[in-house]
Formats: C-alpha cells, structure tokens, sequence
C-alpha cells in the first residue's frame, strides 16, 4: 500500500471506477455532491445510480465534504464533466495544499473558452504539476474486471512514476506518456467521430461504413492534434487510435448512444432529457469546430457531427453530405 492519500472528486461512473482502482493502492476519498452516493458508497459499497450493482472495495471512503477531500490530499484527481470542471476546481483553490499534482479523468472542452481541462487547472492552480489518465475505458466492463490499459501523461518524468504506480495493478495497465497535449486533446476528440459513427449505426450502416468513419474519423483527430502541437504517434496509441476504437464500437459508450439516436431521427433535446450521465462530445462540438477554425484544420466528420448536434443538421443529411466530400489522397504531405 502506498503512503500518499488520494482525493477524487465527482461520483459519477468514472470517478467511482477510478476510485475502486486507486483503492486497491493507496488510501482514497471519494467526494459527491450527492448525499444519497455518498451513503451508498459508506453503507452497501454501491454507486448504484452509476453502476448498478458492481461491489466497491470496502477500502473507498467517500464523503460530501469537500474540505475533508482535499485538505490533506497528496494528489488530487478530478473526473467533474468538463462544463463543471472550473466551477468544482475554484472551489478546491480554497483548501489544497500547494505542489499538490492534479490529474485529470475528463474528455472535454470548456465550450466558452475552448480550454483543455489541464489548461484550466494552469490557470487556476498555476505550480501544480498537471497530468491526465485516458484510454479506452469504459468503466463498466473495468467495474466487471476485464483488462485494459489507459495512459498517463504529465510532463514531470519524476511525479508521473509514481502517480503510475497509483492506478496500475493486474488487470488495469497504465503506460506513462509526455505528451499531455495529444493525450488529452485524443480524448475529447474521440467522442466527436463516436457520435458520427453512432450516427450511422443508427441508420443501419454497415461494417465498413462503420471502419471507413473510425479510420478517416482517427486522421482528421490526428491532424488537429497535431496542428495543436501534439504527437502523432500519440494518436495512434491507446488515448488516440484505441480509446477511439471503444468508444466507437461499443453499446456501453455514451457518445456512441446519443449518435445512435440521432441516427434514428431523434433530436438533441429529445435524447438529453432522457440521459442523467455525460455525453461530452455533444457539449464540445461547437469549442472543437472553433479550433478547428483556428488552426485551419479541415475536420468533415466533425463538422456534421456539429451540425446534427446543433439542430442546424440532421442526421441522415450529414451521412449523405459526408458521402458528396470529394475523396482525396488518403495520406497528406506534411
Ligand atoms: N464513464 C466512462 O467510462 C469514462 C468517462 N470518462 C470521462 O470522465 C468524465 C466524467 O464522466 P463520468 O463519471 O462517466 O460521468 P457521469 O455522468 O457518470 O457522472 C458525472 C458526475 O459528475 C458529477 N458532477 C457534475 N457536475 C458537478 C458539480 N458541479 N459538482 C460536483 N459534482 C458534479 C455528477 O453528479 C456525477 O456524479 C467525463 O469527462 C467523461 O468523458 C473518461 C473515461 C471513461
Ligand atoms: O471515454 C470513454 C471510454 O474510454 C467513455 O466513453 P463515453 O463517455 O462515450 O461513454
């Protein structure tokens, strides 16, 4: 067991999984704004709003009190849906000690500024070292205890290995990366191309439409990610190319569930009211067609995912659209 005591603020299906993780390792506080999750999580070592009846280790303590959570953690991980993050993060500024690193769960943009969450944590808490954990994980099946990896990156080789050794065990394998940039952007672009190819799914497409919409999806991520200064074989790697291929193929995605909807003619507000969890790439549409706009990125996919979600679309027109956008060499120069 190591020493150094966590904070993990949000109680939702990820934070609670990534909690369970951490549990296995170090000492752990799980803060909700929900008093009915904390009970549940103290008292039946359930989130049962968020996963069902997936048993919590008995080690994960969570607590309403925010102060509690944080005042005396070594590390403090967030996984607050991205258009909270900052309101959450000003509420912490209060009471975390300085140097505390800060690591972020989440896959999205502030839509007002267009922020990455790590540039957020700068602006706030500037001299905490900032990191993030992504990947292909669908908290879920990590919950049922099946394998997977993720990534974690953050730019102090020193602090990463030891935040590693924080979330890695047996089945859950965590890779360090430098690259905080590229695997963070992979992240919340990645949502975008799942909700086009739930589009389709929801048309009744085919396998290869579906391997056409990942494969073209992962290179106008990657030509974004890159013009925005990160690596390219980062979006071939686990927080690019592989998060994209389970968030685009599997019932569980969120994402991947509001394309299908909208893929079956239903409108944005429609399906909204319906879901009490996070669909991040519906909120980020509009702040990663506006990068896009900045850095002169042509992204198609995206961009008809943007307008589907906006109501300026819908979904079958973006199919045909997508369909009419000349084909071009598969592999730019550059
Ligand atoms: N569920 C998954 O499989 C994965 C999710 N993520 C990312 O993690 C982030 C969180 O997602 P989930 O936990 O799945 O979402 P969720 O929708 O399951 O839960 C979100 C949680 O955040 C809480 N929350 C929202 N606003 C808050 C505020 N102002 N103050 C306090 N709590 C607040 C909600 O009460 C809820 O408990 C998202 O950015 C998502 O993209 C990343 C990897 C996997
Ligand atoms: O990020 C995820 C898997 O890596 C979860 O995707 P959804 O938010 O679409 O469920």
């Amino acid at each position: 067991m190591l020493s150094l005591k966590v904070g993990l603020l949000g109680g939702g299906s990820w934070g609670t999984t990534v909690a369970s993780l951490v549990a296995r390792n170090a000492p752990i506080t799980l803060w909700a704004r929900n008093p009915d999750t904390v009970a549940d999580i103290n008292q039946r070592h359930r989130n049962s709003k968020y996963l069902g009846d997936c048993v919590l280790p008995d080690k994960l303590v969570a607590s309403s009190d925010i102060e509690e959570t944080v005042a005396d953690a070594d590390v403090l991980v967030m996984a607050i849906p991205s258009q909270n993050f900052r309101a959450v993060l000003l509420e912490v500024k209060k009471h975390l000690r300085p140097w505390v690193p800060v690591l972020s769960l989440t896959k999205g943009l502030e839509l007002d500024t267009r922020m990455r969450m790590t540039q957020i944590i700068n602006e706030i808490l500037p001299g905490h070292p900032v990191g993030v954990l992504t990947g292909p994980n669908l908290a879920r099946e990590i919950m049922a205890g099946q394998a997977a990896a993720s990534v974690i990156a953050m730019t102090d080789k020193v602090i990463l290995c030891e935040l590693q050794k924080l979330f890695n065990s047996g089945l859950f394998r965590v890779y360090t990366n430098d690259d905080v940039l590229g695997c963070e952007i992979g992240g919340v672009l990645k949502n975008i191309i799942a909700i086009a190819v739930g589009m389709g799914d929801g048309q009744g497409a085919g396998d290869n439409t579906r391997a056409a919409l990942i494969t073209r999806g992962l290179a106008e991520v990657t030509r974004l990610g890159v013009a925005m200064g990160g690596r390219p074989e980062t979006f071939a790697g686990l927080a690019g190319m592989g998060d994209m291929i389970a968030t685009c193929t599997s019932p569980q995605s969120r994402n991947r569930h509001v394309g299908m909807e909208l893929g079956k003619g239903r409108t944005m507000e429609d399906i909204s009211r319906e879901m009490f969890m996070v669909a991040e790439g519906a909120k980020s549409a509009p702040a990663v067609m506006a990068l896009a706009e900045q850095y002169g990125v042509e992204m198609p996919i995206a961009q008809d995912v943007y307008r589907v979600v906006t109501g300026e679309s819908n979904a079958l027109r973006a199919f045909r659209g997508l369909l009419r956008v000349d084909a071009g060499a598969e592999h730019e120069p550059g």
